[in-house]
């Protein structure tokens, strides 16, 4: 919705998210209500405004948002996304503004399939993660899944590709992120046309 996330206050990041959510939520991406989303208020001290924890994706109005710490910990009271710990892991990490998880079929069935990583060539899609549409081999990264964030975390560091701003978690659904929720709007949905792509192809 905006490249400049830091002059974003938590209501105005709310009505992105929620906009954002209901454009995924449109796809089946987020069913049940599965799937949550997050963007950068400020890096130092690190503060996101992440998805309220329950909530039907597909109906989040711009209040359903919280606050949390770079551990993931609501600041202002409010529940959180079960993920937000994730979420503020990934932002650390990789620098990210905005990131997204969504429980798409495509993802677990292919995770499913390449336990060892979705390894991608010779597509002008890869161009959507900025990696040249041909010559190289691109692999998205496929991690088991936990319970437990700082788990799950760790793996995701481990197993992380620069040029994948994305993974794939085992049995549960897509990581994905960018600069800000444009960009990792745009990740997502290039990251999901592949996997469609593969899983039809086989
Ligand atoms: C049926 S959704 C199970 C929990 C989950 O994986 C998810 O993405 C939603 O969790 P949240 O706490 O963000 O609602
Ligand atoms: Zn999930």
């Amino acid at each position: 919705m905006t490249a400049d996330i830091s002059a974003l206050d938590l209501e105005e990041a709310g009505a992105v998210l929620a906009a954002e959510s209901a454009r995924f939520a449109s796809f089946g991406w987020m069913r049940g209500t599965s799937g949550n989303l997050s963007v950068v208020l400020s890096r130092d001290p690190l503060r996101l405004a992440v998805t309220a924890s329950g909530h039907d994706k597909g109906e989040l109005t711009p209040a359903d948002v919280v606050l949390v710490d770079g551990g993931g910990a609501a600041v202002n009271g409010g529940k959180p996304s079960a993920e937000a710990e994730l979420h503020a892991r990934v932002a650390a990490l990789t620098g990210a503004g905005a990131v997204v998880h969504v429980h798409t079929v495509a993802s677990v069935a292919m995770g499913r399939r390449e336990p060892g990583g979705i390894v991608f060539s010779d597509l002008e899609m890869l161009k959507g993660v900025g990696q040249p549409a041909h010559g190289v081999e691109v692999t998205l990264p496929v991690i088991a899944n936990s319970q437990d964030m700082k788990v799950l975390g760790d793996r995701l560091e481990a197993a992380r590709d620069p040029r994948m701003p994305a993974v794939v978690v085992a049995g549960h659904g897509l990581y994905v992120w960018g600069a800000d929720p444009r960009q990792a709007r745009h990740h997502t949905e290039v990251v999901e046309w592949l996997l469609e792509l593969e899983l039809s192809q086989r």
